[in-house]
């Protein structure tokens, strides 16, 4: 039957149904066909007679095999075979005879009657037992929301790419889905940044309600195209404000290229560390994780094996380096250079010290590298540019964002537009890299969220004076003090790190360590390590009769804590540190700040202590002081020279003395067997070296001849006495301090500290003088 004759039609082709057979009315068994609408069929066009080609009517005539034509009441439906691809979509009919039911059958899977087919009855089943669970408001309740949120983040289906267009609506449902889950995340702050609906929504899944302040004004610029020098306090989310520009460019590039063909990489972003490298990488997978399809991002750093990052650099969309091993890497690949220098993006992240500390040479070589002009690859606009002007004009097409919570003031006063950077003096100075960064602007945009303070809000501050020789001491005191989730302990020195991780042990806690000088699997291990130790509190077993911690595997309410050197200072996300202690205080105001800003991130709240000498005390207000002179003085408390004198922003803590003798039994003991241990690893190590040189040479090995022979009364010669002394220890001595140091823990320390701080100890009972000698409340550390 022709529904639609030879007719030409102003708004499309022709068409005409050619039915299955004769009966117009409902067919009998309509197994495996459904009602379709007349323009999803498919229509073949037909060939026209040439005679006919320009005769009114009689061109795009279309027509339709299989199509039955079914009178619904005073309406006409076409009734069609359904393609496979969508027979798992369908539901069935509702109005289908019950009688008429077909056959369940792997080749008839869709009848006209929903109780026919297992699979969709289990489907429809599964989906009424849902909505009866929700109850019957709650699919309302969900497209009126997905409808409100839609509305508000304007999530508009990106153009002409359909795989594209059905990712941006089920990314739109997921949100509605994330939101729903998460009662009422608005997300309605996001908007002003133009952010594309697949982006709202990832950042949803994390939870991610509002932008911080640096992500607010950091990534319209970016996404405008500039280069951007961006500033703002520890842990306020600077990851992100370039990350999520870098990841919405990928995605539009992407979408243009309508193609999963790879066109080399979007973004390089260097960093100072290697976890700070591998965190990065780590958090912007996490924002990536709610898009369908994502960038390929990989971290390229030293200590792990190169060919797999070979391999990995060859795929990548975002590379997160550390400068020695990436320049290694493109040292050695003209491909991967080539490839970089396609990027749209450099990010320099923790820009002051990368740009130190050993990192300059590599870090300034990437940056040659990067702008290098390659016969073949430069095009003819930027070798015209570079005749002109080869020093002022920038090679590349790619924007420069900088971010650190610290940019010296210099550099800043600069760059708030009183003079161009000036090039004499210090060729390691940040100047100097930020003009080898070559940015593509004559003036980047400078963002500082936080111009008076780098300092996280939430973070409160102490000091602690104790004896040059006391500082294990107070360590132990302040770990038992504070009741913490996560403590991280800074230290200047390897050695130190390698002796006080072992000590704390000793003393039953959870200690971690983590320096440069160790292999790059271990430090990794060490933070996975810091970060699963569980969130809880140890439990306490109460002793009977005293006060003081238990003896349980940890006696102190901490559960992880990690020792590190600077190493950890930069950009080191972590849950729940809430303490910070400073066993050797920071060389520089920066390295204070970064330290310090390990905790109190996100809003979140933390404690940083410094542990200072007799000499030390004076010099660390008067770093700290500067470090919060700006902030007072802006907020007019008081003049700049007070605050300086009176070391304005770290308050003195004063741990009762009695307190800590209490303690002092415990951290001699776990001293001796610390130290014993060390003393005894290097001896036997120092020996053996000594006996291969000695082999090596062809004499007889004797070690107290050769310890004889090389005594000096210089420095370093008592730690030598020590040591000596220490491995003459015998292994019944190191078993007896053991058991001695086992005893002690497993009693209470008699402080009279609040049951809170020491974990279980017996306040009432130290009230009614039960025991030994009470010192009275002490509420922690008094912060
Ligand atoms: N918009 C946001 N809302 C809530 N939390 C956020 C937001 N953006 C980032 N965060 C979280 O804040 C924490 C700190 O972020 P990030 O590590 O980027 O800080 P940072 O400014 O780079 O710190 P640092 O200067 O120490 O390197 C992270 O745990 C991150 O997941």
């Amino acid at each position: 039957m022709v529904i639609d004759k030879k007719r030409k039609r102003a708004d499309g082709p022709g068409k005409r149904v050619k039915p299955t057979g004769a009966n117009s009315k409902r067919q009998k068994s309509n197994a495996g066909k459904r009602v379709t609408s007349i323009d999803s069929l498919a229509w073949k066009t037909v060939d026209v007679p040439e005679m006919f080609d320009d005769a009114e009517g009689f061109y795009g005539l279309e027509e339709v095999e299989g199509v039955d034509i079914v009178r619904d009441g005073e309406t006409v439906k076409f009734v069609a075979a359904v393609p496979e691809s969508e027979e798992e979509e369908f539901g069935g009919f509702e109005d289908a005879p019950e009688e008429k039911a077909a056959p369940a059958s792997e080749d008839v899977p869709i009848a006209l009657d929903s109780t026919t087919s297992s699979k969709k009855q289990t489907k429809a089943q599964k989906k009424a037992a849902k909505a009866e669970q929700n109850g019957p408001q709650k699919p309302d309740a969900k497209a009126e929301k997905k409808e409100k949120k839609e509305k508000k983040t304007k999530a508009e289906p990106a153009k002409g790419d359909p795989e594209l267009e059905a990712n941006v609506f089920a990314q739109a449902a997921d949100l509605a889905d994330a939101e729903a889950e998460d009662n009422d995340l608005d997300m309605s702050e996001w908007v002003p940044l133009d952010l594309s609906s697949q982006m709202l929504s990832s950042i949803a899944r994390l939870k991610f309600d509002k932008p911080t302040p640096i992500q607010a004004r950091a990534i319209p610029h970016i996404m405008q195209g500039h280069d951007v020098i961006g500033k703002a306090a520890t842990g306020s989310g600077k990851t992100l404000a370039f990350g999520i520009p870098i990841v919405e460019s990928w995605l539009a590039k992407r979408a243009q290229t309508q193609t999963a063909e790879r066109t080399g990489p979007t973004a390089l972003i260097l960093s100072p560390t290697r976890e700070l490298a591998h965190q990065i990488a780590d958090h912007l997978k996490q924002l990536c994780a709610g898009l369908t399809t994502g960038p390929y991002i990989c971290s390229v750093t030293g200590g792990l094996a190169v060919q797999k990052q070979q391999r990995q650099l060859e795929k990548a969309d975002i590379v997160i380096g550390t400068p020695g091993r990436m320049w290694e890497l493109m040292s050695s690949s003209n491909s991967v250079s080539a490839a970089l220098r396609g990027i749209g993006y450099l990010v320099v992240d923790e820009a002051d010290r990368l740009l130190k500390d050993g990192h300059f040479k590599e870090a300034e070589e990437i940056l040659k590298a990067l702008d290098r002009t390659v016969p073949g690859e430069a095009d003819e606009e930027k070798e015209d540019s570079d005749d002109e002007d080869e020093d002022e004009t920038p090679r590349h097409n790619r924007q420069t964002l900088v971010f650190s919570a610290t940019f010296n003031k210099n550099l800043q006063q600069k760059l708030a537009g009183k003079a161009r950077f000036n090039l004499m003096g210090d060729t390691e100075s940040l100047e100097y890299l930020l003009k080898k960064l070559n940015f593509r602007e004559e003036r980047p945009k400078y963002v500082d969220t936080n111009p008076v303070s780098q300092m996280a809000e939430n973070l409160k501050e102490g000091l602690i004076q104790c004896g040059d020789l006391e500082k294990d001491l107070y360590l132990y005191a302040v770990l038992l003090l504070q009741s913490t989730r996560r403590a991280l302990v800074f230290t200047n020195s390897i050695n130190t790190v390698r002796r006080l991780t072992p000590f704390l042990q000793a003393l039953n806690l959870p200690a971690f360590a983590l320096h440069s000088d160790m292999e790059q699997k271990a430090r990794l291990r060490s933070i996975e390590r810091f970060k699963a130790a569980t969130n809880t509190p140890p439990t306490t077993t109460p002793k009977s009769g005293g006060g003081g911690p238990s003896s349980t595997s940890s006696s102190s309410t901490t559960s992880s804590i990690l020792i590190a050197t600077d190493v950890a200072a930069r950009g080191l996300d972590i849950p729940n540190i809430d303490l910070v202690i400073h066993y050797h205080v920071p060389r520089s105001a920066d390295d204070y700040v970064h330290r310090s800003g390990r905790t109190a991130r996100a809003q979140h709240a933390g404690v940083s202590v410094l542990l200072c000498g007799p000499k030390e005390a004076v010099p660390t207000q008067r770093l700290i002081a500067k470090v919060h002179a700006a902030a007072a003085v802006a907020s007019q408390q008081t003049s700049k020279s007070k605050l300086t004198a009176a070391g304005v922003g770290v308050q003195t803590i004063d741990i009762d003395r009695r307190l800590v003798s209490h303690l002092r039994p415990r951290v001699t003991l776990a001293q001796k067997i610390t130290e014993t241990s060390i003393a005894k690893e290097r001896g036997t190590k120092e020996d053996d070296w000594m006996r291969n040189a000695a082999e090596e040479l062809g004499v007889e090995y004797d070690s107290d001849e050769l310890e004889a022979a090389g005594t000096w009364k210089g420095r370093g010669s008592g730690r030598k006495a020590r040591e000596k002394e220490a491995r003459g220890v015998t292994k019944a001595e190191v078993k007896q301090w053991r058991w001695e140091l086992k005893e002690l823990l497993s009693k209470r320390v008699n402080t009279g500290v609040s049951e809170r701080y020491l974990g279980g100890v017996d306040v009432e009972g130290l009230l009614r003088g039960a025991r030994g000698e009470f010192l009275g409340q002490v509420e922690g550390l008094g912060l």
